[in-house]
């Protein structure tokens, strides 16, 4: 039945005003007018159509891309939009191109790298599309060893030229996203020599492509690198190959905010540190985490809408049980919902966090660099993790239509799992956490006071010999005992990390041997940020009907599931007892109940058109059946009844089995 709710019922039910929450979860009104509006403008255009996708070919799948990228591009410029509302509209659009990395890494690279000149060349030619860049960084041989990387960039001072040489097959740049096709310059990543002094690893500017035919330019072999995981999904982008014979560039296109090289070949650096070179992936991990909670959101709308609509066994009045009414289902989904929110909020924190860097990295204050460095490794870690992890539950918690593509799952995970590799591997990241950790405990023993995320550290000794309060299941439900309990399990492990850490003479030999529980130590760090985050944002004001409740009580699913999952640390460190733990279970079970009224409304919350969710069983109006069975038959294997191939293999095998069966 077209036009009816068939999820009235549900919302109807909700103790909250949605309306409210979409303001909170977009983060302020203005940024909810701005998404909403955008969602709309381009799921009522028919030009950005994408239910077709995974019939493509990979050539029609990316010419697909380029008209969209293209048209979506032209709307930009004809609306006047700002440039947040076009970040918006592509982001709608949901489909990864070239432009990503254009607008993301390219354009963020130069303005982090370049100098007043630099920019004033180079900024508004990229701003207004009339050049095309990509980041060229990860090589064939390395990806995570950033300082392996081996292509060169040899200064000629003959000349007044950069020598840009791909000494190796390893060396070759491969991975880099809107490289293979599309883009006519690229951010390379090369080690700047010079006066035979190899200075380590520099971001160049080179064009890659002409301006006028898109031939690669001479002493430049560029590729794609072909087919990835998914039909559809991330082969809209082209990721490429690129491999440079001695290539010469103007000296001027090394990005010398940090770094310089004269006329002369003589190397100056600034006083800067020289991990402002990786800036711009500390810029794009950051996005990533509140990426992660869009990823998870939507995955989570399409498993709760489903969840409601479907009915297994226990007929009660007449009909059967919403399948959303299993204790088993609701204790695999809502610890995601909670986990979508609480990705949301942590993320708005690492923009704040990321701003305020900026600012004093602007005014050269480089001292909390490194704690950025450790909040947005590991944040971008531990979240995408979960929202890959998460993805693949929902498909699981949506039964066999999960597995269909019009369901939207499928396509969802596999266009969302390299997010747990790209802009640093996950197990990578979590270790330069591990190091930040290890480096501020052994700052504590100097004197040197901890800040920020790490402040907890400035009370060891209170948080390695404090016990936990909880005595019945509603004590979890206080925020300074939960916050306190992560802190001290966080505390404890750095610790014993550090401690066991002691007993090697060699530290770097001790670090390799320990790195399994040093991952474990960083990530307990990382859910203490969430957690704790989450609780200071339920300190500040929320207005609207019973939004704060619905929060409050997503926040403690978020800090007890976590609990429940990673007991083994909780308990191996004392930091709670057996007892605690199972109370700690009583509650979310009690939590879980109070989620359940209002479980559709929150994930109406997020504001998702059918377009963007490109999901049957994730409809608005949950009518999932009558559009499964019409979706079924546009299949192109229905357009016949008899299949291609019928002729050719199966007729003449039944025909042999006939016969067999006549001998
Ligand atoms: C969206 C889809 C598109 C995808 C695009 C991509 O994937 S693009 C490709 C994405 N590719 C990747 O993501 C590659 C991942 N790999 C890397 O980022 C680096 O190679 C590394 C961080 C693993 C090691 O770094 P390293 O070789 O320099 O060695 P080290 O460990 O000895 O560290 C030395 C010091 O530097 C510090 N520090 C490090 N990073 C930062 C930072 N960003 N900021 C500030 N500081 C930082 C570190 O804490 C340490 O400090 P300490 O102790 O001396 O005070
Ligand atoms: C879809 C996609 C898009 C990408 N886009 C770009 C792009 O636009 N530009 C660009 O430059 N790059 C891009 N990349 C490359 C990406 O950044 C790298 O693949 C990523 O940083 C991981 O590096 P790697 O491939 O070298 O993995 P590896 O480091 O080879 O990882 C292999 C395994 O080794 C482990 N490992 C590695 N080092 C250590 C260590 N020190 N300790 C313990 N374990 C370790 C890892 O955990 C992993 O299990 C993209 C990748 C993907 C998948």
């Amino acid at each position: 039945m077209e036009g009816v709710d068939h999820l009235a019922h549900e919302r109807n039910r909700a103790q909250f005003d949605v309306d409210e929450m979409k303001i909170v979860w977009a983060g302020s009104r203005h940024a909810y007018e701005v998404s909403d509006r955008m969602s709309r403008l381009v799921a009522n255009d028919p030009a950005f159509r994408k239910d077709n996708r995974a019939q493509l070919t990979r050539k029609e799948l990316f010419k697909n891309t380029l008209r969209k990228a293209t048209y979506a591009w032209k709307r930009i410029l004809e609306l006047k939009l700002s440039e947040e509302e076009a970040g918006r509209l592509r982001f709608f659009v949901d489909e990864p191109a070239f432009t990503d990395l254009h607008w993301g890494m390219f354009v963020p690279f130069l303005k982090g790298q370049g100098t007043e000149e630099q920019l004033q060349k180079w900024l508004p030619l990229a701003n207004r599309l009339q050049i095309i860049g990509c980041y060229a960084q990860t090589e064939l041989g390395h990806g995570s060893n950033v300082q392996g990387l081996e292509t060169t960039a040899t200064f000629d001072p003959k000349t007044d030229e950069f020598v840009i040489h791909s000494p190796t097959l390893t060396s070759s740049k491969w991975w880099p996203g809107g490289l293979g096709k599309v883009s006519t310059h690229a951010i390379v990543f090369s080690r700047l020599i010079t006066d035979g002094q190899d200075y380590g690893v520099h971001g160049f500017l080179v064009q890659i492509r002409s301006l006028n035919d898109h031939s690669v330019l001479p002493g430049i072999t560029i590729g794609d690198i072909g087919m990835k995981f998914g039909n559809g999904a991330y082969n809209t982008m082209d990721n490429g190959v690129m491999h440079f014979d001695h290539f010469r560039i103007p000296r001027d296109q090394l990005l010398t905010r940090i770094s310089q090289v004269t006329r002369e070949g003589k190397y100056v650096q600034s006083d800067a540190p020289r991990q402002l070179v990786y800036g711009t992936m500390v810029f794009v991990r950051k996005a990533i985490v509140i990426d992660a909670s869009s990823a998870l959101s939507r995955a989570v709308c399409i498993a709760t809408r489903y969840s409601a609509v479907r009915r297994q066994f226990g007929s009660q009045d007449g009909v059967e049980t919403q399948v959303i009414n299993y204790k088993t289902q609701q204790s695999r989904l809502f610890p995601l919902l909670a986990s979508a929110y609480a990705f949301r909020f942590v993320g708005e924190w690492l923009q704040w966090l990321y701003t305020d860097v900026t600012q004093r990295l602007a005014a050269s204050d480089f001292s909390t660099l490194p704690e950025a460095h450790a909040c947005t490794a590991g944040l971008k870690s531990i979240t995408t993790a979960a929202t890959a992890d998460g993805i693949e539950e929902c498909r699981k918690l949506c039964g066999g239509h999960g597995y269909l593509c019009s369901s939207g799952l499928p396509e969802l995970f596999a266009v969302y799992v390299p997010a747990c590799t790209y802009e640093g591997d996950n197990v990578v990241l979590l270790l330069q956490v591990a190091r930040f950790l290890v480096k501020t405990m052994s700052q504590l023993a100097s004197g040197k006071k901890p800040v920020g995320t790490a402040a907890y550290m400035g009370r060891l000794q209170h948080l390695m010999e404090s016990s936990c309060k909880v005595q019945k299941a509603e004590d979890w439900l206080n925020p300074s005992v939960v916050l306190e309990v992560f802190e001290a399990r966080s505390a404890r492990m750095s610790v014993e990390c550090a401690k066991r850490l002691g007993e090697f003479t060699n530290q770097e030999e001790g670090f390799q041997e320990l790195s399994p529980s040093l991952v474990e130590a960083a990530a307990a760090y990382c859910q203490l940020i969430i957690v704790s985050k989450y609780i200071e944002k339920l300190q500040g004001d929320i207005p609207g009907k019973g939004i704060k409740e619905q929060l409050q009580i997503l926040c403690s699913i978020y800090a007890l599931y976590t609990l429940h999952k990673h007991k083994g640390d909780f308990l191996s460190t004392s930091t709670i007892t057996p007892k605690q733990a199972s109370l700690a279970d009583d509650q979310l079970r009690s939590l879980y109940s109070q989620v359940r009224p209002n479980a559709i409304a929150l994930v109406d919350a997020f504001n998702y058109t059918d377009h963007y969710l490109g999901s049957i069983l994730g409809r608005y109006d949950g009518n999932v059946y009558p559009n499964l069975y019409d979706e079924a038959w546009k299949d192109p294997l229905n357009d016949s009844a008899i299949p291609d191939g019928y002729h050719e293999y199966i007729k003449p095998l039944l025909k042999q089995q006939l016969r067999n069966a006549r001998l």
